[in-house]
């Protein structure tokens, strides 16, 4: 697992906006002649290729076996099903094909050693929002690419992310990635069987109208958080001054894409309900590639008031609050909490 005998993995270059064409061609004009480039490549396509089998896979719903049924549980001790234990067996085969050395998955307790000599390190969530499967709604996965170096190299800061990405599982099936020159937005075409640009991700510079969080937990909120919630929901004559939606679609993925394509707020932190004091949503795999995606379109991720890229992981599986979308709203979270009153608002 430790590769610290080998070279620094580094990425540098100018950036490169997307332009129209196939995510290989992106890729394969990012990665020029560039060996490390090449290989970040390369684990990029392998994680298509296994989403482009699991799309089909999910197509096919319960037709050919329900892939819902219960398979066992994971370390977090969500129950897991059929489908998270064969999308976990599918990322893991293809990204040792496609040279990585270490591969952190939310459906095994430990990291998963791949090819040896491999440079880089893969944390994933082969199947998000998997509460949704059968039911139609989307689901996703959700990966980041880190070097395969240092003592462990999944608990080091989000900022040592070389690439992020995710694929989004709904009637579209609809990939956001980063190489650290923004966020390319494709969409897997069926008829060539390849994902094809599309654009970049909406700036998530300024403000935003729609909040994604599970309204179920209010009243486990703490109190800060709650005013939040309902300044916002008091509208254009309440503290926050304008009319907030709400889109929550109970998979990060899906959520994530929507926010990247027209903005948005989304949290999960901490509430009262046990085993919730850091929210639901796991660092490495889910927060950390979520943070590279949104600092990259120009908002802000953090745990409720620190950049999340500048935390370190407490453990492989651990939890940390998250808070993420349009820099202005996820300030504004920021100054609730700090201030724990309304004062935040303009
Ligand atoms: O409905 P809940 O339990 O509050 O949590 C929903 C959240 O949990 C998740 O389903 C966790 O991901 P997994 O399905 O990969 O475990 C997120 O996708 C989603 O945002
Ligand atoms: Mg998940
Ligand atoms: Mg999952």
């Amino acid at each position: 697992m430790m590769q610290s005998e080998q070279p620094a993995f580094q990425i540098e270059g100018d950036v490169m906006p997307p332009k129209a064409g196939t995510v290989d061609a992106y890729l394969a004009d990012w990665a020029g002649q560039d060996g490390a480039r090449r290989e970040v490549a390369d684990v990029i396509l392998a994680l298509l290729e296994a989403s482009r089998r699991l799309a089909g896979r999910l197509a096919e719903g319960a037709l050919p076996g329900d892939p819902g049924l219960p398979a066992g549980a994971n370390t977090d001790g969500d129950t897991q099903k059929r489908i998270d234990v064969a999308s976990h067996d599918l990322f893991v085969e293809l990204l040792t094909e496609a040279g990585v050395a270490i591969i952190l998955s939310e459906e095994a307790a430990a990291p998963v050693p791949g090819k040896a000599g491999g440079r880089l390190a893969v944390a994933v969530d082969p199947l998000d929002g998997s509460s949704n499967v059968g039911t139609g709604a989307p689901l996703g996965t959700i990966f980041s690419i880190l070097p395969a170096d240092g003592p462990d190299p999944f608990l080091v800061p989000g900022r040592r992310q070389i690439a992020a990405g995710y694929v989004s599982y709904g009637h579209t099936v609809d990939l956001g990635f980063s190489v650290g020159h923004g966020v390319v937005l494709a969409t897997f075409s069926p008829s060539q069987q390849r994902f094809l640009i599309t654009g970049s991700a909406t700036s998530l510079a300024g403000d935003a109208k729609e909040l994604a969080f599970n309204a179920s937990v209010t009243p486990h909120l703490q109190p800060a958080m709650r005013r939040f919630v309902e300044d916002c929901w008091a509208g254009k004559t309440g503290p926050r001054g304008k009319s907030y939606n709400m889109r929550w679609l109970g998979a990060l993925v899906g959520d994530l894409h929507r926010i990247l394509k027209r903005k948005g707020l989304f949290f999960y932190v901490g509430d009262a309900r046990p085993g919730y004091a850091k929210g639901r949503l796991r660092h490495v795999y889910e927060c950390n590639p979520i943070a590279f995606l949104v600092e990259q379109a120009g908002g802000k991720a953090t745990d409720g008031v620190t950049p999340l890229l500048d935390l370190v992981p407490t453990g492989h599986h651990a939890r940390v609050p998250l808070v993420f979308g349009a820099a202005e709203e996820v300030d504004a979270v920021a100054d609730y909490l700090q201030t724990g009153t309304a004062q935040a608002a303009e």
